[in-house]
């Protein structure tokens, strides 16, 4: 069911590209949007032909599309939260941005989409400054992995320290939430091998941990994760409380998709899973999850 207050449903609008697979994408998007019980609309960037093997066409839209599908959706529908994910080339985040600063009045998750999970570029390394220069200044929430957090500061990024200080890089280009996400390092705390997302903001970092996942059936964990964060903020709740939605999402999805048989590659992850709502979230804590909840532990941080 819809989340209604008096008769307003919470819309989310994802501006991506199409992934012909289904688990990445604006096809993640709206199934994560779905699953959150909030109304998903999409403004199509670039169509790819791709699947869990790997990327085998790109195929981008000119800005002018983008701008049609943005101005149609702005129009007429409306949206109470926002999310980034392929954009494309400069001259697509130019666009984009300055359609976002002039007519979004609502959280903006950007998720700077680089390389796909098999390897194959999704923006040329050429453009990460119009990334840094257009749209880190319009976004509340940026969701970098590691190897974006690297291209976006300089940074080797292969440790948890490291993480924190790209964190904090970013951070002086403008968003007011950095989470750089731990799916590609690997993090051994207290004996247990965990994936930690860092998140930065007003000075602190709070951490989100769960065990790490042993399996190759991630493809479009970082689409999902974001467009959850975009989800849970449409709902109106709190920045930490809607990455900790997020973060628990994406592991039941992934746990929930372990023994799928859907391509013989990176397989999808399974959005039919339930969401976790908590509330409680304090910055500045180290919070693990179990698999059916939250629990603060600053004592294996
Ligand atoms: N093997 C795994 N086990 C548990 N969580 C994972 C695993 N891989 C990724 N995640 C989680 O999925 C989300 C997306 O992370 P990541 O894979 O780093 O992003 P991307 O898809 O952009 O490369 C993060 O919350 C991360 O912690
Ligand atoms: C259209 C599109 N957008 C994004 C990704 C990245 O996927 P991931 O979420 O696994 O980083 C992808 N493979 N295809």
């Amino acid at each position: 069911m819809f989340k209604t207050t008096a008769g307003h449903i919470a819309r989310m609008l994802t501006i991506a590209g199409s992934d012909s697979g289904g688990g990445a994408g604006i096809q993640a998007d709206l199934k994560t949007a779905h699953q959150f019980a909030v109304y998903g609309m999409s403004a199509i960037t670039a169509i790819t032909a791709q699947n869990t093997l790997g990327v085998q066409g790109v195929f981008p839209l000119s800005p002018d599309a983008i701008l049609q599908q943005l101005r149609s959706i702005a129009d007429d529908l409306g949206f109470d939260a926002v999310k980034t994910g392929m954009l494309g080339d400069a001259a697509a985040i130019y666009t984009i941005a300055s359609f976002l600063t002039e007519r979004a009045t609502c959280p903006i998750v950007v998720d700077p989409v680089m390389v796909a999970k098999g390897g194959t570029p999704l923006l040329d390394p050429a453009d990460v400054q119009a990334v840094i220069e257009h749209l880190l200044p319009v976004a509340t929430i940026i969701t970098p992995n590691a190897p974006e957090a690297s291209a976006l500061t300089g940074i080797d990024v292969q440790s948890l320290a490291e993480c924190k200080a790209a964190a904090v890089r970013i951070a002086e280009h403008g968003p007011q939430m950095v989470v750089v996400k731990g799916g590609h390092i690997a993090t051994d705390i207290a004996e247990r091998e965990l994936s930690v997302d860092v998140v930065y903001a007003n000075g602190r970092f709070t951490y989100f941990a769960a065990p790490r996942l042993q399996t190759a059936k991630t493809h479009g964990t970082g689409c999902t994760f974001s467009s959850a964060i975009a989800s849970c903020l449409a709902r109106g709740m709190e920045p930490l409380a809607a990455i900790a939605s997020a973060k628990a999402f994406i592991h039941r999805a992934i746990l929930g998709a372990r023994n799928w048989d859907v391509g013989h590659g990176h397989g999808p992850t399974d959005h039919s899973v339930q969401p976790v709502f908590t509330a409680n979230i304090a910055p500045g804590m180290f919070y693990l999850f179990d698999g059916e909840q939250w629990l603060e532990r600053n004592d294996i941080a």
